[in-house]
């Protein structure tokens, strides 16, 4: 009874929460487009293993539009957006089809989880899928997430997995992240286009990558999504949450094994040693804007470097037109993005108001209002990892 127990306590001691993300690049063959049967079973009786050994797993798979192709015998991805929406209604089922038939065979329960932008946008929906999540990791169900591409709409779109698995991972809090490609690894330059391009094994801080000349191509390779752009995107914010990040080769899915052992398989990107907190994380990641406000040279500096709230004086320009309480991108006179947060006035009042201190709003509005145009708590600053 005390060594159950206790092997029990071991069991959560070790468990790690782990992201796996896997394209549609290393689920079907390159030429025809058939699902790459073996590397589904092995990544299948990978992730089954790793949970009996005690790990939470979520798989977040593509595939739902490459496979709904190859049941209508389509030889390439659709441009058109319902066109898209329509073949992976029939892929997804198909695909889950599969992960059950091939997961029940281990005796391993998964469950469906689709979801949109917007699901992630609210902060209640954002904490209603957190709980979910959790639940099925506590039940020792691996969740399996798409996109719900069927109904997601142009504005409210992931667009590409790599995102929505490093969302996942920074709201779970995850230990790794984990994106499987057809890739091993990545390189200095695109290596389909440069066979001497140079293999990166680690990267300190994605930031540096820029400095080292390395280039990402956003061309993905058949049937794939975003190329290396979205994979580097997603390391960017997997990190800022603390979240260790590796690229590696889809086609070897049982090497997760080693990598989680500590060896140094694919590209692996260190967690920041100081990870930005869970609301911060939302605010930055998880909101759709739907304006922006240019801010001038010392709003950029007390926001970035002071960790200030946004005040009215410091605001050159408001573009689009939205309500209180929405959403928008904070961006500095040169264009570049600095933060993102919740405004407490509409785009009309901060229209009147941009450029005043904040003892003056009253008297422009002919009404009093807070103090701030964005309070700190609903700021988000991007990170610079
Ligand atoms: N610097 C780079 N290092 C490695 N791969 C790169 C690089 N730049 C572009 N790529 C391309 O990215 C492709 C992977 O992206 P993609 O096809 O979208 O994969 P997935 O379907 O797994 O999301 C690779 O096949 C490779 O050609
Ligand atoms: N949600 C889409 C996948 C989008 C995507 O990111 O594709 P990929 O680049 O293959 O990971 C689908 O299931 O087809």
């Amino acid at each position: 009874m005390h060594r159950l127990f206790l092997l029990r306590w071991l069991k959560i001691a070790v468990s790690q929460t782990i992201v796996v993300k896997i394209g549609t690049s290393s689920l079907t063959q390159g030429s025809t487009g058939t699902l790459a049967l073996a590397t589904l079973g092995n990544l299948v009786e990978t992730l089954s293993s790793l949970r009996q050994q005690g790990q939470r797993l979520v798989l977040v798979s593509s595939g739902a539009v490459g496979v709904g192709c190859q049941r209508l015998g389509l030889t390439e991805r659709p441009q058109n957006l319902a066109t898209r929406q329509a073949v992976a209604a029939v892929g997804q089922g198909r695909l889950m089809r599969l992960y059950d038939d091939l997961f029940s065979v281990l005796g391993q329960p998964i469950a469906q989880v689709l979801l949109t932008r917007e699901d992630l946008s609210e902060r209640h929906r954002y904490m209603n899928i957190l709980n979910t999540l959790t639940e099925l990791l506590h039940l020792g169900i691996i969740p399996i997430v798409n996109e719900n591409d069927t109904v997601a709409v142009e504005e409210l779109r992931f667009g590409d997995n790599d995102t929505l698995s490093a969302l996942l991972a920074s709201l779970l809090g995850a230990n790794w992240l984990i994106l499987l490609t057809d890739v091993d690894r990545l390189y200095a330059s695109d290596p389909r286009h440069d066979p001497q391009a140079q293999p990166i094994p680690l990267v300190n801080r994605v930031a540096d990558l820029e400095s080292l000349g390395v280039r990402v191509g956003t061309a993905g390779s058949g049937w794939g999504t975003g190329g290396m752009v979205t994979k580097i995107t997603a390391a960017r914010m997997a990190t800022a949450a603390g979240v260790r990040t590796v690229i590696t080769e889809g086609q070897q899915p049982q090497h997760l094994h080693k990598i989680l052992a500590g060896e140094l398989i694919g590209t692996h990107f260190l967690p920041h040693p100081q990870p930005v907190r869970a609301r911060k994380r939302w605010l930055t990641h998880g909101l759709v804007p739907v304006g922006r406000l240019v801010v001038d040279a010392g709003a950029v500096r007390a926001i970035q470097t002071q960790g200030k709230s946004l005040l009215a004086a410091g605001i050159v320009a408001v573009e689009g037109e939205f309500p209180a309480q929405s959403a928008v991108q904070v961006v500095s006179g040169a264009g570049e993005e600095i933060a993102r947060g919740l405004v407490n006035y509409n785009s009309d009042e901060l229209r009147q108001i941009q450029g005043c201190r904040s003892e003056a709003i009253a008297e422009r509005l002919g009404y009093g209002g807070p103090e701030t145009v964005i309070h700190r708590d609903n700021l988000g600053v991007m990170e610079i990892t």
